[in-house]
């Protein structure tokens, strides 16, 4: 039966995630690919009063709706469309909105935790863990959170300190050993671009031809 390529991009906060799925994405003119970011998937936090949510660990398997985040990925692979939910930063909670996807023959899932659930990791085809230094993982964030979260200095290395390194090295960078490819240093890399391109590329034409 046929069945989209299901790709996993993984790898600690600022190693370049997103960035590499862009790339992917933008190598294909003439194939449209979904890409769902796990973040979409934080748990659902309006009940709580804005001071509370600042206390969660966002970098806990916890923090996330897997059970909806699988039944949306499997509704996908099945071809059937899905109304994502929309996460805001700023409010640490998931917003009223939903986007409406639409399936396609090729997905990106992208998130820090995404190969820690032996369940999503089944699901996927591909999985690639973005392996890139602590030290310019946590600039890029500084950067990143100031600018683009709603974000002060402090908090940011606070977090970075108390939460986000002990959990990266206690859930996520064990899942590098899950991995198919681990590419070093992010979304320049063109030569691994390149390779994630071409083996996505031969899947597709396997498929057309069965
Ligand atoms: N290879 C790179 N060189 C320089 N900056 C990069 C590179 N890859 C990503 N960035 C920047 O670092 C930040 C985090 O990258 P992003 O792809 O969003 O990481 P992630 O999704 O893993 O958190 C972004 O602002 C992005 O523009
Ligand atoms: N309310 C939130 C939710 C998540 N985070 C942080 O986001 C990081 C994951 O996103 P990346 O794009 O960096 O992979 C994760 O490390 C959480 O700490 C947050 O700060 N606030």
């Amino acid at each position: 039966m046929k069945k989209p390529i299901v790709i996993g991009v993984t790898g600690g906060s600022g190693s370049g995630k997103t960035s590499v799925s862009r790339a992917i994405l933008d190598k294909f003119t003439d194939v449209s690919i979904l890409l769902l970011e796990q973040d979409f998937y934080y748990k659902d936090q309006s009940q709580l009063p804005f001071e509370e949510r600042l206390k969660t660990n966002y970098d806990h398997p916890f923090a996330f709706d897997t059970d909806l985040f699988i039944e949306d990925l499997m509704k996908l692979i099945r071809y059937e469309s899905i109304d994502q939910p929309v996460y805001d930063y700023a409010m640490h909670t998931r917003s009223d909105k939903v986007i409406h996807r639409e399936p396609k023959d090729v997905i990106i899932v992208e998130g820090i935790l995404i190969l820690e659930d032996e369940r999503l990791r089944n699901l996927m085809d591909i999985k690639v863990y973005v392996d890139t230094d602590d030290d310019i993982r946590i600039i890029r964030r500084i950067k990143r959170d100031m600018e683009e979260r709603g974000r002060t200095l402090d908090s940011v290395i606070h977090q970075y300190l108390s939460v986000v390194k002990p959990m990266h090295q206690q859930f996520i960078e064990p899942t590098k050993k899950f991995a198919d490819i681990i590419i070093p240093e992010g979304g320049q890399n063109q030569v691994a671009i390149d390779l994630m391109t071409t083996k996505i590329a031969s899947i597709l034409s396997d498929n057309r031809q069965k």
